[in-house]
């Protein structure tokens, strides 16, 4: 992994001085939640214990409701765990997310309407007091990353969704978070339109070295874009397999017609499968 991650560094021109492969960006351990509802708690994760490396590509995949999204959300600190540890580049979640040290891309592209797309992508720029050259600067080179230049001055009802979603990740990256947090972020968008977005992601996360927990529905998904999927069980979620994904970096969609990558969907189809006959 160390290797790869060396190789890719290089390859995306990343400084001498980039942090070492490997180091845990995120630290879980022991995690439990349980939400307060008027009929009595409900547990939706259970004994979680994860590692994610830095420059990892981490999907986390199973059925509706196994609190997938929760998880995000701990990270995020948009919800707090009942019992266990989080650290999020070895500070609290809170400190984490005080320092804006993660971008958040939700699963609908939650962009202001009355804004225009260079205006939505500056946005967080604007509260943390960016000055104005700067932010222009900043978000005419994000939405280039993404690949769309030209449509900055946009409104949001004016792109596609697939256009829409690109443009809340430019708005996420627009900080330059080492961290990115994605929640299903395709999951509305027809199969063409999301085969293209998950090459252009895998391309991006490749040239910026950013960290990445990902959270889908779809093993081709999982498997196309990650280093190391995490299979969930039905909720309460509990992790049921970490599976290390050993495909070469550069991957193209036609990766997925091979034995090897069919072998890994075939090993989170399994382990899927196990979740249902446990939660029997
Ligand atoms: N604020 C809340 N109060 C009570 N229960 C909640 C709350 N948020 C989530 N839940 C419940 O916790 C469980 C996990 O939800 P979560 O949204 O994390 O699942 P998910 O795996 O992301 O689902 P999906 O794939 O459908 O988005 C679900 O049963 C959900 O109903």
């Amino acid at each position: 992994m160390s290797v790869m991650h060396a190789e890719r560094g290089a390859a995306a021109g990343m400084p001498a001085s980039a942090p070492a492969a490997g180091r845990p960006v995120i630290a879980i351990a022991g995690l439990s939640l349980d939400f307060t509802t008027r009929d009595g708690p409900v547990r939706a994760l259970a004994d979680i214990d994860l590692v994610v490396e830095e420059g990892a590509f981490v999907s986390l995949i199973g059925p509706s409701g196994c609190g997938k999204t929760t998880l995000l959300r701990v990270i995020a600190d948009l919800e707090q765990p009942s019992v266990g540890t989080i650290r999020v580049n070895g500070v609290s979640p809170r400190e984490a997310r005080l320092e804006r040290q993660y971008g958040y891309v939700f699963q609908a592209p939650a962009l202001y309407p009355w804004r225009t797309i260079e205006r939505n992508v500056m946005l967080p720029l604007e509260v943390m007091g960016v000055p104005k050259a700067e932010r222009r600067a900043r978000a005419e080179r994000y939405l280039a990353m993404v690949g769309l230049e030209g449509f900055g001055k946009r409104h949001p009802w004016q792109l596609s969704g697939g256009m829409q979603q690109r443009a809340s990740i430019a708005r996420a990256l627009s900080f330059d978070p080492k961290l990115l947090l994605m929640d299903e972020p395709f999951g509305a968008l027809d199969e063409i339109v999301r085969d293209q977005l998950n090459a252009q992601l895998l391309s991006l996360w490749a040239r910026t070295g950013k960290t990445v927990v990902f959270v889908t529905h779809s093993i081709p998904e999982a498997v196309f874009l990650s280093t190391r999927i995490v299979v969930m069980s039905p909720r309460p979620g509990r992790i049921l397999d970490v599976i290390d994904v050993d495909l070469p970096r550069d991957r193209t969609l036609d990766i997925r017609e091979t034995p090897e990558f069919l072998a890994v969907a075939h090993r989170v189809r399994e382990g899927l499968r196990a979740g249902r006959s446990y939660d029997d």
